[in-house]
């Protein structure tokens, strides 16, 4: 069997991670695995770790790590031949300690954004809340503003994208990020990609995949998905 292909997309909110693993879901035909829609699958199905995660969320606290795992190993040990792209996870080094033992990565893309440029975003960024589904109103806004593409429903900014809490919260992904972004560097497979543009990132990106993940595979992945 071909080798599979393990990577983590990294940022603080508002960096693009969702944006480029599409990309990359799209392009690679890796299996794109974000926690927070993971998460809100487990919230709508009210599973007892969903149940649990609601109260946090809801919050606009962090998953205490226990959950966080609990529900996110079990969901890699169903993917083990299929190579992904694991989007929000690990957040925090306890995390980042018990991916590790459950799998080795090959790659973890780091996106560095600048502040400013996270928080002009952010502040234009409205979600479908049942879907997970995100635009912006600049970058890729709905066709109908206010309304969600695909099922007509209303579009909601997050309490915690909008100024108020947006500093505190980016300031705290920071703490909580670097010892997971040290990890992964003395580890010698972080890349890190700066820019204020989603577009000028994803050349650089694709060309890191394109270099790093067997033709074969790639081919494999696509023929499965499609
Ligand atoms: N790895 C994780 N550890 C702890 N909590 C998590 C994790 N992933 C998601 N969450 C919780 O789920 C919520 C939604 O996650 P999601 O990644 O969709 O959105 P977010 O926090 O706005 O981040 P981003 O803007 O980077 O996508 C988070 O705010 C957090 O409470
Ligand atoms: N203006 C602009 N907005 C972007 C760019 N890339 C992504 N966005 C938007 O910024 C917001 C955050 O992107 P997202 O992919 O959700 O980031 P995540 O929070 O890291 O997953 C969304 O509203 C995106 O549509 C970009 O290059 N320019």
């Amino acid at each position: 069997m071909s080798k599979l292909f393990r990577a983590v997309i990294l940022g603080p909110p508002g960096s693009g991670k969702g944006t480029i693993s599409e990309r990359v879901a799209s392009s690679f035909g890796l299996q794109h695995l974000s926690s927070g829609d993971f998460l809100r699958e487990n919230i709508a199905a009210k599973t007892e770790a969903g149940v649990l995660a609601k109260t946090y969320i809801e919050k606009g606290a962090l998953v205490p790590d226990h959950v966080m795992t609990r529900l996110m190993l079990p969901r890699l040990e169903e993917m083990t031949r299929h190579s992904w792209l694991l989007d929000g996870f690990p957040r925090t080094l306890a995390q980042a300690e018990a991916l590790n033992s459950a799998c080795e990565l090959d790659v973890v893309i780091s996106l560095n954004i600048p502040l400013e440029t996270l928080k002009e975003r952010l502040r234009h960024r409205w979600i479908h809340p049942a879907s997970g589904r995100v635009y912006n109103m600049c970058f890729n806004p709905p066709r109908v503003q206010g309304v969600d593409d695909i099922s007509g429903e209303p579009l909601i900014q997050h309490e915690d994208d909008k100024p108020e809490a947006l500093v505190a919260r980016l300031r705290h992904y920071k703490d909580v990020a670097k010892p997971v972004i040290d990890l992964y560097r003395a580890k010698g497979i972080l890349h890190m990609f700066s820019d204020t543009e989603t577009d000028r990132i994803w050349p650089y990106v694709s060309s890191l995949l394109s270099a790093k993940i067997p033709t074969d595979l790639a081919d494999a992945q696509r023929a499965t998905t499609h």
